[in-house]
């Protein structure tokens, strides 16, 4: 059924039998026998850029990698300014990932830590609020902005963004905007820029926000200025009112979306307590973290690099938001009747809630299967759990649709993170919000069904299964869990579901804030997490 991507090789009960991973190296390996499963090599960070490589987004920024001017003559001064412009420029025209687009180009660029820090800050703010922007220099030019140079209004929306939202002075954001545009694109685009912008910097962000969607429904002028695309808007609205909140909350939930998240660390449990690192962030960035408010195992910075840190570089902790950590522990750590030793992460890549159901699972003598589609994110997962022990964690490339056939009723927990629209997580992938469609929900909700299909036909009876997404979205939560249960009833397959609300208050150090619920639903606005979701179902028959 599933091939094994790197550990756990020789005793996996499908192996050979389904998805070939023979094209990593490291599966060859393993079959082999003779590569140490340990890597020597590399730290996490560095890992994960090496895997992420190979997905959309960082191939597409390959061309922009060198300093649009790193030739002959001299070096253009503000190269901050061109890493963001290059790094917005690579998500618009090649369809690449911010996150990943952004950190070879500072590389390329040789920015220091400050230059990183606003280049990053530029080009992630710029991203998210390009809704909103958009809106604004619309009300500075003389034509449609369909039929201004695309390249052109990148520029305008970084200059807005600096001028708007960015502790930059007027003059300098307009001066130092203008000459990039000399440099990028040509004396006429400066002078354009130059005149949009002196407009843009006569009223102050809030008299533009004031100003913004007067004349439209109010849902679509808060879809502009909260610079969300309608949909969502409405998605995010039907989402808040069907977990029983107040739909006057929408407002705060976008503006949240538009926050820079702060980095979160989980110290996993048996590898390093989170005193101990708590000291060595303190000791390696001259940051306090404080503990986390839902994970017992979490750390909360208010920036740094994690990378330097080296419980991070060796596995020992991870970079993993709050809400992801709770979910994972709802399942670890809800009681079980019986058998406790077989578990199952059916969809683990890139591997944070794989590395610390593993903990888990090594300090309590159970098993995990961390298995992933992809076999460069299985290779992500390896690398994620490589600090826990061959016994605790087995890596597989299967997918995850399979295993209710393949193995039925074989797993005493199984974790389906099933891929879905991340509505839930706009903070952190400035440029999803603009690629997502309606369609993309209709779709995923398909294979989320099929995956929860799968496993709660893989679960034993009285095992547990935690059905989560990064989606607050009706039709990928709720409507998934309904569903599929009253499909499987008809076939014979029982479950209940468990009160995931009451189940986070028994692990979280404070509750969230829809811990009153079955169906556990995070917010960024309330909780300070992405917007997970979490259902708990137990099989009865
Ligand atoms: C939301 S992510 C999982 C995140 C992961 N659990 C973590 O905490 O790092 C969903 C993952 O499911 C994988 N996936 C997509 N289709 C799948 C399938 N049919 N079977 C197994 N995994 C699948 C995607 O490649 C992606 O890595």
């Amino acid at each position: 059924m599933a091939a094994a991507a790197g550990r756990g090789g020789g005793h996996h009960a499908g192996r050979g039998g389904g998805r070939p991973h023979g094209n990593s190296p490291k599966a060859k390996g393993n079959r082999g026998g003779s590569e140490p499963r340990r890597r020597p090599q590399g730290d996490q960070a560095g890992a994960q850029r090496r895997g992420q490589g190979r997905e959309k987004g960082a191939h597409g920024s390959g061309g922009r990698q060198r300093p649009a001017r790193s030739g002959p003559g001299p070096r253009f001064t503000d190269q901050a300014r061109l890493c963001a412009y290059e790094a917005v420029t690579a998500v618009r025209e090649d369809g690449a990932y911010a996150n990943l687009a952004l950190p070879p180009l500072v590389e390329a660029h040789r920015l220091d830590q400050r230059d990183a820090a606003f280049a990053t800050a530029l080009t992630y703010g710029t991203l998210r609020l390009q809704g909103r922007y958009d809106a604004v220099i619309a009300q500075c030019v003389d034509r449609p902005l369909q039929q201004v140079d695309p390249r052109v209004l990148d520029l305008l929306r970084l200059g807005t963004h600096q001028l708007l939202s960015m502790r930059v002075p007027s003059h300098a954001a307009v001066s130092a905007t203008v000459d990039l545009s000399r440099l990028v694109v040509g004396r006429g685009a400066a002078t354009f820029v130059n005149a949009v912008l002196r407009r843009v910097s006569q009223q102050d962000a809030q008299v533009w926000l004031d100003r913004l969607g007067q004349e439209d429904d109010p849902l679509s002028a808060l879809a502009t200025r909260g610079s969300h695309p309608l949909w969502v808007v409405q998605a995010l609205r039907q989402a808040l009112i069907d977990n029983g909140r107040d739909p006057a909350e929408l407002e705060a939930l976008l503006e949240a979306d538009n926050a820079e998240p702060q980095v979160t660390l989980c110290a996993r449990p048996g590898l390093v307590t989170p005193q101990a690192l708590a000291k060595e962030v303190l000791r390696t960035t001259g940051l306090r973290p404080r503990a986390g408010d839902l994970s017992p195992y979490a750390l909360v910075l208010e920036g740094g690099d994690p990378g330097r840190i080296a419980s991070v570089r060796r596995s020992r902790a991870g970079v993993e938001d709050e809400g992801s950590q709770l979910v994972a522990l709802l399942l670890s750590e809800t009681p079980l009747q019986g058998r406790d030793e077989r578990w199952l992460d059916m969809c683990a890549g890139p591997g944070g809630k794989a590395a610390l159901l593993g903990a888990r699972a090594e300090q309590r003598g159970a098993h995990l299967v961390a298995s992933e589609v992809a076999p460069h994110r299985a290779d992500l997962v390896d690398d994620s759990v490589r600090a826990l022990s061959e016994q605790a964690v087995e890596v597989r490339c299967a997918d995850g649709r399979s295993y209710g056939t393949q193995e039925p009723g074989a797993y005493d927990r199984v974790l389906v993170d099933a891929p879905c629209s991340g509505l839930g997580s706009l903070r952190r992938r400035p440029e999803s919000r603009w690629r997502r469609s309606p369609q993309d929900v209709v779709e995923l909700a398909g294979l989320q069904r099929e995956l929860l299909v799968s496993a709660l036909k893989a679960v034993r009876k009285g095992g547990l299964v935690a059905y989560v997404t990064c989606s607050p979205h009706v039709l990928e939560t709720r409507l998934v869990v309904e569903d599929v249960t009253r499909a499987l009833e008809r076939e014979g397959l029982g479950t209940e579901l468990l009160h995931a609300g009451d189940a986070a208050t028994r692990v979280a150090p404070r509750p969230p804030a829809g811990a009153d619920r079955q169906l556990l639903q995070l917010w960024p606005h309330l909780d300070g997490t992405d917007a997970m979701f979490c259902a708990l179902l137990r099989r009865t028959r």
